[in-house]
Formats: structure tokens, C-alpha cells, sequence
């Protein structure tokens, strides 16, 4: 009875449908219906030349041969070739053992894009649209990790700098860790761009992470990711980790050593083995990632403290760069001047205002603990400050410069006695690195010597017009300080403790940006806290974060 079903089976669907073939195990067509003979004046070939050669060469885009080779059946697809568009449907034949002696082919409807329009404009609608989404998706990716800057972004043509950009292209070379090393503001993100773009990994993502910006709870998922399911919430769905995101590109860890203890043995394992497991996941995912970590901090002397592992520094130190601090390369100023004045130009659309030589040799008088991204924002606030047309000496004599000079004494002096909140100030700054910068080591205890040079007139004035932070001096008492409990604003009767902590927290913290130009890094060092604690504050505080 079986037999007879199966019989008449095949042969109604040898007669109903357009067209039936059968292939062997090897692929040969070893017989055609009467209804298949039809295409084969499209497909170029005469019955003698179709029976008896393999599938694949005579119907191009087949997939007979997979369902020989695979033994699954294929029950509805679209096949097109110089013969048309066909719905198809392919089945595997076996023999009585089970084992597959070959495939039954059968076209079911030519001309499907008239016949099932409706279903077909949809198909083709939505792969449209998906391609599209995809193109947009790709472009905005690359877009958002594309290297902003190159090493020729890094300006200057001193002995020091010409050594940095020599180092970063050696190092561009290869695929090993980088280990970037400078005081704030040296240039070491910018660097790391430079490297990735100079690198045979130009063309795959740049992928940055702040660890100091990061809660320490929060790193872990940052960096390896959250497999779907395994967590409820906002995470449910799962998150790709920083480190695939890079993926076959850079990695860049920003203030590497406030990474905690344990995440260090974390990515040791993922620096060794090229893998790592997403939190939740049983899945191990292999990376291809270069990574290139920098710090203001002194690791070596961590490594001592036993605040940082010694396998995970050696394994990032293989090839450290050291960027010197802008008073070693004065003869660089002018050439970052020059720089920074045609970027503010640029994204105000005005003209750039030159600076005078008079001007120039009071900036290099300056002591800049803040470095190059300290010029930068002293430089913007003295041409927001003025419509002249030339940028004088007097024009960053004002308030301006106040509220970005670290060397005005007024200003570091309001933001120095905080107490340091349990970090000793030797162990928040790092002892013995001789890459800090005095104000960086000595910030919770005393503000930063102002250069013998500095003219007198560098002194907080009104708030300034357009600073992103408010000038110190609009925060902080305009008396030179007292000792630190006589500087505290005095809260009216009334006013709540919490309220009027609250309220001391925000002016020291106001004033702490505003004497290092907005970098929190230095702030937190100046305040006696740890980076992601300030941006703690500052969220709780509602301040601006950026
Ligand atoms: N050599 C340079 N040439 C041009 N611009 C520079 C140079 N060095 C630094 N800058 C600019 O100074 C600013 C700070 O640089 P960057 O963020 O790279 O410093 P950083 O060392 O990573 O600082 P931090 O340690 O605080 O993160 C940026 O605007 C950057 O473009």
C-alpha cells in the first residue's frame, strides 16, 4: 500500500508541477519530467546534454547538491538563474536503510514575482529596507570609532615631541600592548588615536573607556559585556563589552591605574588568552584587540604598593611612551598656540585671531600643570573674552586666564584647603613619579607655587562671560583665604546641615574645575577624591558632567 501511495504521489506531482528532475548521490541529473523539458532551451542545453551531468553545472544557483550532501529537505525556495525566477522545492530520497541515494527536485511556479506578488514585494520591501538599515548602521559605526586624530595632530617640532611621534609610529608597527605615560593633558588620548590610525588596524573601531569614569560595580559588564537573559531590566537583553566592540581594532583604557585589583586578573586573562566570557554567559568569545592603556599616575610605584599586579603592568609596559609635560617643550608652544587657535576658529566659525609675540612670551612664563589641553582652554576663553582682533598679553592677563590658570594663587588656594576625604595626599597623587606635576602631587595640601615670573595682575576678577566653569573667584570667597574652616560659606540659622554641605561640596567643586580648566582628573586630585567619585558628586549636585 505504501508502495502504491509513494508511486502515485510522484507521479501526480510529476504531472501537476512545472517540472521534476531527480539527482543521484553524486549530483548527476539522472532523469527530467516531460514539464522540466521546457526550460531547458533557456538554460542553454539540448536533453542529451542535461541527463547524466551533475546538477551544478548545468542549472546554475541549484542547491540540489546541498540537500544530497546535507540530507535535509528544502520545502519552499526561490530559484533564479538565465531561466527565470522559480518557487522550488527540493527533497532528499532514501533507501530502505535510511541512508540518502540522492534528491527529488520539483519547480512548483515559474514567474513567481506575478503569480505571488503580494508575498514577493513584501520579501523584496523588507530587504530593502534592511540593507538600508544596515549601510546607515555600518556608516554611523564607523563614523563614531573612526580615528579622530592622526600623529600628525600631535603638534610640535621639539627634540621631545619629534621623540614621541618617532616612538608612536615604531610602536603603530606592531601589535603589542602600549603603555602611554604623562601628566593630564599631555596628549595621550590623542596619541592613541594617532597609533591606531597609523596602525594596520586604521580601518576597524577605536574604542575608548574612562576607568576613573566608570563605577568600579559597573566595570566588569563596560569591559566583557552581559550575555542576553542575564539579568532583568535594562540589561535583559544583553550588551556587547568594550572589548568586542573593538574587535579586530583598538582598545583604549583611559587612567588605567584606577582600574580595580580584581578586574586587573580579568584582563590579564583576556591580554594572554585572547578570550573572555561575557558576565552570565558560559560562552568563551575570542578577541583580536590591541590594546593601549595611559596614565598620570606612577604604576611602577603602585606596583610597589601593591595597588597595581606586576604581571598585568610588565605585560602593558612592553613598549611605554612617555609624553613630557608642556614647560619641557616651550620651543612647542607656539606651533600648539597656532593649532588651537585655528581649531576654536573652526567651531565658532570666526576668524582666527593670532597671538602677539608679547602675548606668547607671557604664555611660556606659565607653569601649565594641565598641559596642552590647559593652553587650549586658556586660549578659548581670551578670544571669547575680547573682539579684538590680535589676542595681547593683557587679554589673558584677565579673568579669563584666571579661571584656567592652575598657577593663579588666589584661585588654586580657594580650592586647597579641602581636606583630603581618607586618601593620604602622597598615595592620591603616587609618590616619586617624576612625571607628576608639582600641582598634581602636593594638590591636597598645598596650592602650586606660582612661577616667579608670573606678572601680578594674574589674579581672579569678575566671573568670566562663556568659561565652561564659573570662575573660582565667583564661588570662592574674593578675600585670600583663611584656614579652612574659616572659608566655609556661613549657613543662615535655619538652613538644614545637609543643605548647607550640599552647598560648600558644590563651590569647591565649582572652584576645583575652574582652576584646572574643567579636567577632572585634576580636580579630583585637587579635591583629595577619586575621579569617579567627583562624577558621582556632580551627577548627585546636578552639575554639568562634560
Ligand atoms: N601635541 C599636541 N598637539 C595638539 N593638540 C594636543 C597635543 N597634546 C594635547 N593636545 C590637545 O590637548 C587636549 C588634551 O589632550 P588629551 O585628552 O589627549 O590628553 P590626555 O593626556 O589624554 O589627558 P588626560 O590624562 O587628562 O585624559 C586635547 O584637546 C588634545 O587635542
Amino acid at each position: 500500500m505504501l508502495k502504491l501511495a509513494a508511486q502515485s504521489m510522484f507521479d501526480t506531482l510529476a504531472q501537476s508541477a512545472m517540472g521534476m528532475m531527480v539527482v543521484d548521490k553524486a549530483h548527476r541529473v539522472v532523469w527530467i519530467s516531460e514539464g522540466y523539458k521546457q526550460f531547458l532551451p533557456a538554460l542553454g542545453r539540448s536533453e542529451g546534454e542535461f541527463v547524466g551531468r551533475r546538477v551544478e553545472e548545468v542549472v546554475p544557483n541549484t542547491l540540489m547538491a546541498q540537500v544530497v550532501d546535507s540530507g535535509q529537505p528544502m520545502l519552499v525556495d526561490l530559484l533564479t538563474n538565465k531561466a527565470g525566477t522559480f518557487l522550488v522545492s527540493r527533497l532528499p530520497l532514501r533507501d530502505a536503510a535510511g541512508a540518502v541515494i540522492g534528491a527529488l527536485g520539483l519547480v512548483l511556479l515559474d514567474h513567481p514575482e506575478t503569480t505571488m506578488q503580494p508575498l514577493i514585494g513584501k520579501f523584496a520591501q523588507l530587504q530593502r529596507e534592511l540593507a538600508a538599515a544596515r549601510e546607515q548602521l555600518a556608516a554611523h559605526l564607523t563614523q563614531q570609532r573612526r580615528p579622530k586624530y592622526t600623529l600628525s595632530s600631535f603638534a610640535g617640532a621639539s627634540p621631545q615631541a619629534l621623540e614621541v611621534k618617532r616612538q608612536a609610529r615604531r610602536v603603530a608597527q606592531t601589535d603589542s600592548a602600549v603603555l602611554l605615560l604623562g601628566e593630564t593633558g599631555t596628549g595621550k588620548e590623542l596619541l592613541a588615536h594617532g597609533i591606531h590610525a597609523a596602525s594596520a588596524r586604521a580601518a576597524r573601531p577605536f574604542v575608548g573607556v574612562n576607568i576613573a569614569a566608570v563605577p568600579d560595580s559597573l566595570l566588569e559588564a563596560e569591559f566583557f559585556g552581559v550575555a542576553p537573559g542575564a539579568y532583568t531590566g535594562a540589561e535583559r537583553k544583553g550588551r556587547d563589552g568594550k572589548f568586542r566592540l573593538a574587535h579586530g581594532g583598538t582598545l583604549f583604557l583611559d587612567e588605567i591605574g584606577d582600574m580595580p585589583l580584581p578586574l586587573q586578573a580579568k584582563l590579564l586573562r583576556v591580554l594572554q588568552e585572547h578570550e573572555l566570557e561575557p558576565l552570565g554567559s558560559n560562552e568563551v568569545l575570542r578577541v583580536d584587540v590591541r590594546v593601549i592603556a595611559a596614565t598620570s599616575r606612577d604604576l611602577a610605584a603602585m606596583v610597589a604598593d601593591g595597588r597595581f599586579r606586576a604581571d598585568l603592568y610588565y605585560r602593558l609596559a612592553v613598549l611605554p611612551i612617555r609624553l613630557p609635560p608642556l614647560r619641557e617643550r616651550l620651543s612647542d608652544l607656539e606651533a600648539l598656540v597656532e593649532m588651537a587657535c585655528d581649531d576654536i576658529a573652526r567651531r565658532s566659525g570666526m576668524p582666527a585671531k593670532p597671538v602677539s609675540a608679547d602675548a606668547l612670551e607671557w604664555l611660556a612664563q606659565r607653569d601649565w600643570p594641565g598641559n596642552v589641553r590647559e593652553l587650549r582652554n586658556v586660549l578659548e576663553q581670551a578670544t571669547l573674552m575680547t573682539d579684538d582682533p590680535v589676542l595681547e598679553a593683557v587679554h589673558f592677563q584677565g579673568g579669563g586666564a584666571a579661571a584656567a590658570g592652575s598657577a593663579a594663587p588666589a584661585t588654586a588656594a580657594a580650592a586647597a584647603p579641602v581636606p583630603a576625604q581618607g586618601v593620604a595626599p602622597a598615595a592620591a597623587a603616587g609618590p616619586g613619579f617624576a612625571a607628576l606635576p608639582a600641582s598634581a602631587t602636593s594638590s591636597a595640601s598645598a596650592p602650586p607655587p606660582p612661577r616667579p615670573a608670573a606678572p601680578a595682575s594674574f589674579a581672579p576678577s569678575a566671573p568670566t562671560p562663556g568659561a565652561r566653569w564659573p570662575d573660582a573667584a565667583a564661588v570662592a570667597p574674593a578675600e585670600p583665604p583663611g584656614p579652612a574652616g574659616d572659608e566655609a560659606p556661613r549657613p543662615a540659622a535655619p538652613e538644614r546641615l545637609g543643605d548647607a554641605v550640599a552647598t560648600l561640596e558644590r563651590e569647591r567643586i565649582l572652584a576645583a574645575l575652574a582652576a584646572t580648566g574643567g579636567n577632572k582628573l585634576a580636580a579630583a586630585r585637587r579635591l583629595g577624591i577619586a575621579r569617579a567619585t567627583l562624577y558621582e558628586k556632580l551627577r548627585r549636585l546636578a552639575l554639568p558632567l562634560r
